[in-house]
């Protein structure tokens, strides 16, 4: 049976490429939004509230375009280092920065996935614990000379180069790398997208 295509409000090249694993056939639409934390947010309300509000821009898009109305999926991924938020690095120094404070720790990786058809929005948020190993400066210098950190949550990609820096993963893979495919599957299914 033929897939049908839903919308990826998304501009992560990593959304992408995850939802064409799962064979998921999409198009991209617009779904931007203000990424500011609310003072004190707890990050699983963060990422909850933004892949929401991304799903949400993506379906106003779709509407003010005059496109067909299909499922809008978006996604937003996030680290959290005791109660700290740690999102994408301004500059290169942020991401030396926020690597230290990585360096010899746990810290957990929180991806929200929302989709909605317009009416309904139903989300679900993936936690994983990723292990970093002890990382020496000129190691994190290196690795920021890269520039892989710089458009990324928490300052690197387990999907890349950062792959030398983590000793141990508990969790969700493709939820660290932005976007859960056991999650997303789930959500898709509750909309009765034909997935086997
Ligand atoms: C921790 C981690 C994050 N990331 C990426 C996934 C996300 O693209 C990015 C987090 O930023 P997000 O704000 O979630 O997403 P984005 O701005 O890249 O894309 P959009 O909002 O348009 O969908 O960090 C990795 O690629 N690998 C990793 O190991």
């Amino acid at each position: 049976m033929e897939k049908p295509l839903i919308y990826l409000a998304s501009t992560s090249p990593r959304r992408r490429e995850l939802l064409k694993q799962i064979g998921v056939p999409y198009e991209l639409i617009n779904g931007e939004v203000d990424e500011t934390a609310q003072p004190a947010e707890p990050a699983h309300l963060y990422v909850e509230r933004l892949a929401r509000a991304k799903a949400a821009a993506g379906f106003l898009t779709l509407q003010q375009q005059g496109l067909p109305s299909r499922l809008v999926l978006a996604a937003d991924t996030t680290v959290a280092l005791d109660d700290q938020i740690l999102g994408k690095p301004a500059t290169a120094a942020e991401a030396e920065a926020v690597l230290a404070q990585l360096s010899g720790r746990q810290h957990e990786v929180l991806t929200a996935v929302a989709i909605s058809d317009g009416e309904r929005v139903e989300c679900a948020v993936s936690v994983s614990l990723v292990h970093f190993a002890q990382l020496g400066t000129e190691a994190i210098a290196a690795y920021v000379a890269t520039g892989e950190p710089m458009d990324k949550a928490g300052s690197y990609g387990a999907q890349g180069k950062a792959a030398m820096f983590i000793e141990r993963i508990e969790g969700s893979f493709s939820g660290v790398i932005g976007l859960p495919l056991f999650e997303t599957a789930q959500l898709l299914g509750r909309f009765g997208y034909p997935l086997p």
